[in-house]
């Protein structure tokens, strides 16, 4: 049992072999925590310092030296300093010739320089390959490794070989390389950790706008009808029932909206027959404000659960026991499927029927099913396997106008009748 479980983790087999030199220029948060991850994964490290003799907490086993002795001591260098102190590297032209440097530096603001800071750099030390990596990854996560949650680190140069090499060592310390290409994307990978709180103010809004639609929606169905039908008062509904048929409404839609980015993107890259095209700016920033968008599912999934079990048990108890061990499981398609069956099955025979109609309102739950199930339709397609294969083989690089085969010919009508599904 304990010998097939490394096979699972090749990050641990990796790092029992002994790995190249890689120099860190600056010995700050930065350059310290990248360079005991790489230790842990049998690097050797050289830093770069303005004071050599001075600089003190640095991880076991590390050297270091001035940064002009350092960087002759190997053909990678991490520039673990602030664009802002990037001056002294011009000094250095001559030593960094041929080498590759990679930029990890971040911002305050976003768009703070016309260029970027990797483009900078390239212009600073104009004989050098830069690629930018690391950036989106914390000093903090790197050190106490909770990377678990954000994997992902987002590479992009103009030499594709120093892009490789980098690649290699993202790997290496059991991260997943994201190439975004040629160096002009750095601009953007460098705003992606500015724009925290934008990827919320998406989320934040559309709950809002869902909140507020399905609140009159009901409030027409369930009060306003049967007050002019059968001039009934029923505001009281107004406290339990409409938060608690809005909640998990919203729960729902929003926990589709998180799974339906990934399908436009599986459909973009079949048409496309590629994974190096820019997806276009809207579909990017849909994708980076999946977790939040999965978080505020969560958040109002408890609530509906909670106002469930609060309001007297008048429904399917049995409801409560089978649903409950779900939640706490994976948030992943599973719950989709299950969080979309349960709605069916609460709507039952009624899905649909004429006298489920008011004023030529459907039930606001039957509303909320539209995503969800055009979601997991388009998901099912892409699952077969004529399908998953082909965009198997793009994620993984392969391009279809570069090697057209009768396959690819195959793929690229299928591919636009599910465009025109869409
Ligand atoms: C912010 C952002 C920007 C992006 N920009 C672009 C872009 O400009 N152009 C572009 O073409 N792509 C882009 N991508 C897409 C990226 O290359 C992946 O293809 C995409 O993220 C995978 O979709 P997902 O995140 O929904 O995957 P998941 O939900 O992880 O996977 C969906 C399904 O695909 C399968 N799958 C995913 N990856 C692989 C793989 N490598 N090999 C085999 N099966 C796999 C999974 O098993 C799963 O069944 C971007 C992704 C992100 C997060
Ligand atoms: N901290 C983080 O979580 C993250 C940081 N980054 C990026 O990493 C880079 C380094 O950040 P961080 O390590 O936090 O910063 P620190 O301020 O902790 O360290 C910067 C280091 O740069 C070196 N340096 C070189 N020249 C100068 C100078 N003129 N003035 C001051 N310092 C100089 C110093 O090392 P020495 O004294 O040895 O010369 C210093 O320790 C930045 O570009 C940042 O954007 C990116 C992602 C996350
Ligand atoms: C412990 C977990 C859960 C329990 C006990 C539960 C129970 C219930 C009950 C009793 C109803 C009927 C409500 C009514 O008659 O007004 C209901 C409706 C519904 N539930 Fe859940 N549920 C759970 C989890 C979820 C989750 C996780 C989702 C989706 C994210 C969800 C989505 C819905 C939807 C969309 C409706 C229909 C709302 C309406 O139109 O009234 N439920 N649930
Ligand atoms: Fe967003």
């Amino acid at each position: 049992m304990e010998k097939t479980s490394t096979d699972a983790f090749p990050s641990i087999i990796y790092s029992s072999e002994k790995q190249e030199t890689v120099c860190i220029f600056g010995t700050g948060d930065f350059g310290r925590s990248l360079a005991f991850k790489m230790l842990q994964c049998n690097y050797s490290i050289v830093f770069g310092s303005r004071n050599p003799q001075k600089s003190s907490l640095l991880p076991h086993g590390a050297e270091i030296f001035s940064y002009s002795e350092a960087a002759q001591k190997s053909d990678i260098i991490i520039i673990a300093v602030h664009r802002e102190h990037y001056d002294f590297l011009k000094e250095l032209t001559e030593v960094l010739k041929g080498k590759i440097l990679v930029d990890i530096s971040n911002n305050l603001k976003i768009n703070q320089y016309p260029e970027s800071n990797a483009e900078y750099l390239a212009h600073l030390v104009p004989g050098a390959h830069i690629v930018k990596a690391f950036n989106t990854i914390s000093a903090w996560a790197l050190q106490s490794g909770t990377l678990d949650a954000n994997r992902q680190v987002f590479v992009c140069g103009n030499d594709s070989h120093a892009k490789q090499r980098v690649m290699d060592i993202v790997r290496t310390l059991g991260l997943t390389p994201l190439d975004q290409g040629s160096l002009m994307a750095a601009k953007e990978i460098e705003n992606y950790p500015l724009q925290l709180f934008p990827m919320w103010k998406f989320p934040f809004y559309l709950s809002a706008i869902l909140c507020v639609f399905f609140f009159f929606y009901c409030v027409i169905r369930d009060i306003i009808y049967p007050y002019v039908n059968s001039k009934k008062d029923i505001t009281f509904r107004l406290a339990i029932s409409i938060p608690n048929r809005i909640f998990p409404i919203a729960a729902l839609t929003l926990l589709a909206l998180v799974y339906l980015p990934g399908v436009i993107a599986a459909i973009l890259q079949l048409y496309r027959g590629t994974k190096y095209r820019r997806f276009p700016d809207w579909l990017d920033h849909w994708m980076l404000c999946r977790k939040q968008l999965g978080l505020v599912a969560l958040g109002f999934a408890f609530l509906h659960v909670l106002y469930t079990l609060v309001i007297p048990i008048r429904y399917y108890v049995r409801w409560t026991l089978k649903n409950r061990t779900i939640t706490q499981s994976k948030l992943g398609y599973l719950t989709l499927i299950l969080c979309t069956a349960h709605t069916l099955v609460y709507g039952g025979k009624r899905f649909l029927s004429p006298a489920s109609l008011i004023w030529y309102l459907p039930s606001a739950y039957v509303i909320a099913l539209i995503i969800p199930c055009t979601v997991l339709v388009i998901k099912f397609i892409l699952i077969l396997p004529c399908i998953d294969k082909t965009l198997t083989r793009i994620r993984q690089g392969w391009e279809r106008n570069s090697k057209p085969t009768s396959d690819g010919q195959y793929l690229k009508q299928s591919s636009i009748h599910l465009d025109s599904q869409l």
